[in-house]
């Protein structure tokens, strides 16, 4: 292993630690505490167990947490209606419905009905039409945590080289205008591009989103690259075990001797997009009770 190691766990851990105290103060000032309501619609396994630790996450850092459970075959109207109880109700700040949703209920209509003033997602349109403009507003928190880990170690990331593998409205495409914000070299690349690893061999940071398996490989990479896999892929199980390992889109065992510095899966970009989602919720807090969120956020 010559790459550091990006520790986004720790990193995450940190700034819920600083959400925590300042959301502490801002429910002295306020007279409230911040409020983050999670929509959970059928019964996936895996997303019951992401919410809880969700909502535990914002219960340890001073916030009240509202959890909405809906069966499976929710109507789009009746998903439609909690939404904008929610959108009313002064005690929630942050509204997160959790996507994907089942069957054939339309995600970008129930997007739409968040007030934007409580997309703590970053979903809504107005919120990309927001970041693409330059506008202040709700940015993913996926891609947000990862220009945090980014801008963390090689603080001006000018003229970088970027290459985002990916293309998704929730992670790729903010990203790429996070970076470019940030005035790194973007490129996106997808499923469609032409001599991938040619593409990738280019870049000083590579952004992996595409959701498959170890899929980024180490002779892709430009020695002392910074790495950033947003992966998180479930083998199957192999002999012996009764879950399969956790592993991103990148193969990082062989990675770890290429790059200059790289996040590990678990406990690299997964922590920070809670520990963002909990900073956009007292962000959120802090424009409905008029008070001037502090600097720090
Ligand atoms: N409206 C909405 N917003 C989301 O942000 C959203 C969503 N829907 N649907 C599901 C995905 C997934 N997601 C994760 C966040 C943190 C970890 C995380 O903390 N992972 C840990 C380990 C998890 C484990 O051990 O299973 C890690 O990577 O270290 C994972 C997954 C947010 N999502
Ligand atoms: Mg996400």
């Amino acid at each position: 292993m010559t790459a550091e190691l990006i520790d986004g766990k720790a990193f995450a851990a940190d700034l819920r630690e600083r959400v925590g105290a300042h959301a502490a103060a801002f429910a002295e000032k306020a007279g409230r505490k911040a409020g983050l309501a999670v929509v959970l619609v059928g019964e996936d396994p895996a997303s019951d167990v992401y919410v809880r630790s969700k909502g535990k996450a914002t219960i340890a850092a001073n916030m009240e947490s509202f959890e909405h459970r809906l069966p499976a075959d929710t109507s789009e109207a009746d998903l439609i209606a909690v939404v904008e109880r929610l959108n009313a109700d002064p005690a929630v700040d942050g509204i997160l419905v959790q996507l994907p949703l089942p069957g054939d209920l339309d995600e970008q209509a129930v997007i739409a009905a968040i007030d934007p003033g409580k997309d703590v997602d970053g979903f809504h349109v107005e919120s990309a039409g927001r970041l693409m403009v330059g506008r202040e507003g709700f940015v993913p928190c996926t891609p947000l945590g990862c220009i945090m880990l980014l801008k963390d170690r090689h603080g001006d990331l000018s003229g970088m080289n970027a290459v985002v593998i990916g293309r998704s409205n929730i992670v790729g495409k903010p990203m790429a205008q996070l970076l470019l914000d940030a005035n790194a070299t973007v490129t996106i690349a997808h499923s469609r591009t032409k001599d991938l690893p040619d593409v990738v061999r280019r870049a000083d940071i590579v952004v992996a989103a595409v959701g498959r398996a170890e899929m980024v490989k180490a002779d892709w990479l430009k020695p002392g690259a910074t790495v950033i896999d947003v992966g998180i892929n479930r083998l199957a199980p192999a002999d012996g075990e009764s879950k399969g390992r956790l592993v991103g889109d990148v193969d990082f065992e062989a990675a770890k001797d290429v790059a200059g510095a790289i996040t590990p899966v678990p406990g690299g970009v997964g922590p920070m997009t809670i520990a963002v989602l909990l900073r956009n919720t007292l962000v959120a807090a802090y424009a409905h009770a008029g008070i001037e969120a502090p600097e720090a956020l």
